[in-house]
């Protein structure tokens, strides 16, 4: 038989590459299921990328057959909240119906390890804005109810099965790999903080504040911006976790404190020297006014002890990488 590798699904993207760097520089053998419909192939380091679909139950069968995969991560999903809301179809399909293709593609092949992104998006609008792992499900956009649907199949499948999980929900993942090999290279992007660097290094002109009336201390939405390199390690440690025996967990992936809209502004401003234009805006659909995780639980369960805990290092790192993709 084969030697046993760890299955990647959406490897080539942002968060996944991260992590597969991090596992294929620990010496684990790793391949990538991957479609590309927003990853890059130069991202995988040091793993075989398989192009296809988690939809596509042929080939998923195929690949953990072939690899003799006892454990998956499930990055491939589509993940912008501002789209599931005017495309709820197209997240439901990929988030929740192909999860549950590989799910059972898993169940058949006797995977026994499964770690799954998911998201402080299946929150909604929690009552404190403090997230502790037990606080109401309750989400308010297609793409956390995509994301909540997999995380309740996944609990079911570990009941009837002897398939043990760990559920990662991350909070704004920011930020890249400190020395400069990988990044976030998404097309078109939404997220607050590679937005910021893309007006910072000129590729875009302003950046619009999406509603500066939110119940919070400035006015701007709060998020718990946590670094991908810290995240990428409790992805590490929780495939050591279920290998080690561990029962199955659900844990929040943050820092345990926000930043503003503003905050992070500053923060840009800050570390490129410089001042980004920025218009403000109306609310954007589908946004909380802020959402921070109450993030003891991993430390204790899975040893994490996060080290860029920094948001000007954050911003740093993302600025550093998008100066390199401008060339
Ligand atoms: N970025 C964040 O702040 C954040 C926060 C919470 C959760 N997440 C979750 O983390 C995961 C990774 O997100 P990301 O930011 O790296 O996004 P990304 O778009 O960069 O990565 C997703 C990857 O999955 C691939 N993919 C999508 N659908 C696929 C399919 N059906 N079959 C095969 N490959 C497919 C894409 O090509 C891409 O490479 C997602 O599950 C997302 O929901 C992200
Ligand atoms: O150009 C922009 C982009 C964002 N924002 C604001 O910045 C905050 C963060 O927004 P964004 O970076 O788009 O992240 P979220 O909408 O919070 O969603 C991200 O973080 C979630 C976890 O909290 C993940 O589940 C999602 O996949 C990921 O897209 C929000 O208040 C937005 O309104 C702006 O004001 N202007």
């Amino acid at each position: 038989m084969s030697e046993s590798k760890i299955l990647v699904t959406g490897g080539a993207g942002y968060i996944g590459s991260h992590v597969v760097r991090m596992l294929t520089g620990a010496g684990r053998p790793v391949v990538v299921l991957d479609n590309l419909s927003t990853g890059f192939r130069d991202a995988v380091i040091g793993a075989e990328l398989v192009e296809g679909d988690t939809g596509d139950k042929a080939l998923v069968s195929k690949v953990l057959a072939d690899h003799n995969v006892d454990t998956v991560l499930h990055f491939a999903a589509h993940t912008i909240v501002p789209e599931s809301v005017e495309k709820p179809l197209k997240y439901y399909g990929n988030n929740t119906c192909c999860t549950r293709n590989l799910l059972e593609c898993c169940s058949e092949a006797g995977v026994k390890h499964f770690i799954f992104s998911s998201t402080a998006a299946v929150y909604g609008i929690p009552e404190d804005s403090m997230c502790t792992e037990d606080s109401p499900l309750s989400p308010i956009n297609p793409y956390g109810t995509s994301k909540l649907m997999s995380e309740m199949m996944l609990r079911d499948l570990g009941k009837a099965t002897d398939m043990r999980h760990v559920i990662l929900r991350y909070f704004n993942v920011a930020g890249s790999d400190p020395e400069g090999r990988i990044g976030q290279s998404t097309e078109k992007a939404t997220l607050l903080i590679k937005v910021a660097a893309e007006v910072a290094v000129g590729k875009r002109e302003q950046l619009y504040v999406f509603g500066t009336d939110y119940p919070t201390p400035d006015g701007t939405g709060v998020r718990d911006y946590i670094h991908v390199d810290d995240l990428a390690d409790a992805h590490i440690k929780a495939v050591d976790y279920l290998a080690g025996g561990g029962a199955s967990v659900t844990l929040n992936c943050g820092y345990g404190h926000g930043y503003s809209v503003k905050e992070v502004i500053d923060s840009v401003n800050r570390v490129n020297g410089t001042s980004i234009k920025v218009i403000e805006e109306a609310r954007r659909a589908g946004d909380p006014p802020a959402l921070i995780a109450k993030a003891d639980r991993a430390r204790e369960v899975l040893g994490w002890t996060p080290r860029h805990d920094d948001l000007d290092f954050i911003v740093k790192t993302s600025l550093e990488w998008e100066r390199k993709l401008a060339g």
